[in-house]
């Protein structure tokens, strides 16, 4: 059977990165802003939402066109229910080389164990600072700094592996920046500064909100001298910078001002089933349907390989190049898909 399937710039699929849920606890204004995602919203309800064992089926579809590695995300993926028995179905999928989870951290002190135990391989906390008055403004709900450490503590107790996500705006947490590098250097987890995204049609992103990634670079080498280090894998998203003369180092993701898309392998599933080709889609292919109705894994198999085959996506790099038109594209929204 033919293994590995290309796009139509030769993208090769490799990661799946999975939403379980489209709920969440905080309210991030660049993400589920608070006025947009009231108590009114129209989350998904239960039976719209893939079952564990529908998402464990079109993983193994999945591994079997060349995804290599499963992201778990959301929404708060901590949210859904009894998510440790999905985490043991997925590493019992024949060719799931690696796990990982995407989560704010605020129930990983309660869950890190057992999903360790399920075989999650590592997980990615996201924490934009490191000051209580400013955390709690970002996550809109009023959480504490102290709980989402907690979290990243247990982790690292429990044996997975972590990293820190922080994204960067300017006049909201730029003032962080270094705090941050500080901490993490110190407790030997790599931090990650992701440039402010638009994503989706709600989080009033604008350009001069962005902090360069080569705007952060400076200002930790300046204090905490840095060098650039080789890539891990073929696309990798971060790109990697080491403390001089120690094993730590930060990461930069940099899709505003420094776009990958010509090395992206990352295919998406949303809570309620549908594929995307890109973070920036306007619309995703529905594979709970055919899943339902009883198709066969070869027809899926055929149906997940067209949409690839045919994929062109690159948004991040024809918004840097300003193409006509982008600026009125309607996005998925991030907390659907998962960032
Ligand atoms: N524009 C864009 N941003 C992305 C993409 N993938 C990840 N990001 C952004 O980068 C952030 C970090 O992504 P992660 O999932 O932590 O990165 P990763 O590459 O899976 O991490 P590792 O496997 O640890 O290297 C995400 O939350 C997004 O904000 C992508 O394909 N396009
Ligand atoms: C959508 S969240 C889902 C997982 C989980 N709730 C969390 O926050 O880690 C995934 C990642 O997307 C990032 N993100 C959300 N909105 C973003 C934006 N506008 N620009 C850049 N990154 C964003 C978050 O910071 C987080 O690291
Ligand atoms: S970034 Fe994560 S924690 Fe924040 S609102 Fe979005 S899904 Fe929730
Ligand atoms: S913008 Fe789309 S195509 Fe480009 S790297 Fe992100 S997900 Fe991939």
């Amino acid at each position: 059977m033919e293994k590995q399937v290309f796009d139509s710039r030769k993208r090769p699929l490799r990661d799946l990165r999975i939403s379980v849920t489209d709920k969440c606890n905080f309210r991030c204004q660049y993400c589920m802003p608070a006025e947009i995602f009231g108590p009114d919203y129209p989350f998904l309800p239960q039976h719209k939402l893939l079952t564990f064992e529908e998402i464990t089926r079109l993983t193994a579809i999945f591994t079997s066109l060349g995804v290599e590695k499963i992201r778990i995300t959301g929404g708060e993926p901590l949210m859904r229910r009894n998510l440790a028995d999905l985490i043991r179905m997925i590493r019992g999928v024949e060719g799931v080389k690696d796990i990982a989870m995407t989560t704010n951290g605020s129930l990983l002190a309660k869950h890190a164990k057992e999903l360790k135990q399920a075989g999650l391989d590592r997980v990615t906390v996201s924490l934009d600072s490191l000051d209580d008055e400013r955390f709690s403004k970002i996550n809109g709900r009023g959480y504490r700094v102290e709980q989402i450490l907690e979290g990243i503590e247990a982790a690292s107790e429990a044996g997975l592996g972590v990293k820190i996500n922080m994204v960067v705006q300017r006049g909201v947490n730029d003032q962080d920046i270094l705090p941050m590098a500080r901490y993490f250097r110190e407790k030997k987890h790599i931090l990650r500064f992701i440039e402010f995204m638009d994503v989706g049609n709600s989080n009033g992103w604008r350009l001069d909100q962005v902090v360069p990634s080569r705007e952060i670079v400076s200002m930790i080498h300046s204090e905490m001298p840095l060098e650039a280090a080789d890539p891990n894998y073929y696309g990798e998203v971060a790109s990697r910078y080491r403390y001089v003369g120690e094993e730590g180092e930060i990461g930069l993701i940099s899709s505003v001002t420094q776009a990958f898309c010509s090395t992206c392998t990352r295919a998406r599933l949303s809570a309620e089933g549908k594929m995307y080709n890109c973070l920036f889609a306007s619309s995703g292919e529905d594979l709970r349907e055919p899943l339902r109705e009883g198709k066969s894994d070869g027809e899926i198999r055929e149906l997940i390989s067209s949409i690839w085959l045919r994929r062109d996506d690159r948004y991040s790099e024809e918004r840097l190049k300003n193409t006509p038109g982008i600026a009125k594209r309607s996005k998925v929204e991030m907390s659907h898909i998962g960032g």
